[in-house]
């Protein structure tokens, strides 16, 4: 017996769950796309068995529908496909960023022999796209799931099993109180990265220095501000209310760092940093899509020609996996920063140990 799994938007999301079930015993991946290009691509690139841009043909027989397109058309999409003749049992499942309105959405159109849970991997990227689909997305994040109220347990389970094969941890978590935490710590963080970065463009039209010298904290706490437009304008209006309130008790927050400065008040100063200190510093183990993707080491590097063929080298050597290497600010006759990212905290640490005992000057 066969498995038909359907998903709608086969983007950076719809794309690495693709990659997560396909080729998997009884498994069959079908990509709908609303463009023909995109189903070719899909093809192509080898993220689904079969691609089609007919909402009846994807759904047709279909176990389980994942929802993989902006918030803005997750109703749509569901309400489209609540006019189907769906096979028997289907699970429906969306990756929105939000979970109230299609939770809500859901319960009007009282689906029947057919189910509705809602669900939010919490990992991403700054990317968008099939192209920047990969299997490994969703390993040790959390993955929030919003069952209604009197779903049959084995139906949730049954999501459940499958979603096992992304690697992610399951959450259960009521739609309304999911939005307001993911507000704080996804929302929020995405407009303050917008912001900052546009308020340093605008400094940077009458000094270039400004982009030129923008180093590692910049780029620390902007990299989301890359993401991709359309899919967070949908997710902030869709947050509107949770949105305005957080930005009001953020606009409290800077209005208290200002008076702390107008009255040059370097103990409030430190106290503020203290807290912050301690806060982060308790929260869970590092996961891929909350607080960081990478296990990530920072080495300043002597402007020496083939600097980074040694060091590869030597990791290579010592078998051990790089995801990601960056020079950061690299200029002439002065030394780099150079960005080393690992999939694993323990690659990460013998690659530090090995690199301390170099001959090459090197500063972790
Ligand atoms: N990017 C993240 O970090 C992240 C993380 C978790 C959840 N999400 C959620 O996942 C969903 C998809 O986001 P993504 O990052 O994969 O975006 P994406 O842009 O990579 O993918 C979106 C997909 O939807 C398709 N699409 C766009 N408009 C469409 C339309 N009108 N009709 C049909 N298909 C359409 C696109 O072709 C693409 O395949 C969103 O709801 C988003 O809120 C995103
Ligand atoms: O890591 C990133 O780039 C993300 O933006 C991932 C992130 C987040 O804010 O943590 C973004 C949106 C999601 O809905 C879930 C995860």
């Amino acid at each position: 017996m066969t498995t038909k799994i359907a998903i709608f938007g086969v983007g950076l999301i719809g794309g690495s769950l693709a990659l997560c079930f396909k080729g998997k015993p009884g498994i069959t991946v079908v990509g709908h796309a609303h463009r023909p290009a995109s189903a070719d691509k899909y093809i192509s690139r080898g993220v689904v068995d079969q691609a089609t841009l007919s909402i009846e043909e994807a759904a047709l027989d279909a176990d389980f529908i994942f929802l993989c397109v902006p918030v803005g058309n997750l109703d749509e999409y569901l309400t489209k496909l609540s006019a189907l003749p769906l096979k028997k049992g289907c699970i429906i499942t969306d990756v929105g960023s939000t979970k109230a309105s299609i939770a809500l959405a859901a319960e009007k159109l009282a689906l029947e022999d057919v189910y509705f849970i809602g669900g939010h991997p919490m990992a991403g990227s700054e990317r968008s796209g099939v192209e920047a689909a990969t299997p490994l997305l969703f390993e040790n994040a959390y993955y929030v799931l919003t069952p209604p109220p009197g779903l049959p347990e084995e139906v949730y389970d049954s999501l459940v099993h499958l979603l096992s094969y992304t690697r992610a941890q399951i959450v259960k978590v009521d739609p309304v109180e999911h939005d307001r935490i993911v507000g704080a710590i996804s929302h929020l963080p995405h407009v303050i990265a917008v912001a900052l970065v546009n308020q340093v463009c605008d400094y940077n039209k009458d000094n270039p220095l400004y982009r030129q010298l923008a180093a590692g904290g910049f780029r620390d706490i902007t990299r989301i501000a890359s993401s991709d437009p359309i899919i967070w304008r949908d997710i902030l209006l869709n947050n509107r209310d949770v949105m305005l309130q957080m930005l009001s008790d953020w606009n409290n927050g800077i209005s208290a760092f200002v008076n702390l400065l107008k009255q040059e008040d370097g103990e409030g100063i430190v106290q503020a940093f203290a807290k912050a200190n301690d806060f982060r510093s308790e929260l869970p183990e590092r996961r891929k899509g909350m607080i960081a993707s990478t296990f990530d080491l920072y080495i300043d590097v002597p402007d020496h020609p083939g600097i980074i063929g040694k060091i590869t080298t030597i990791l290579g050597e010592n078998h051990i996996n790089l995801s990601n290497i960056q020079i950061i600010e690299s200029r002439e006759d002065v030394p780099g920063i150079m960005r080393l990212s690992f999939r694993q905290e323990s690659d990460m640490e013998r690659a530090k140990e090995l690199l301390n005992n170099t001959d090459y000057s090197i500063s972790l």
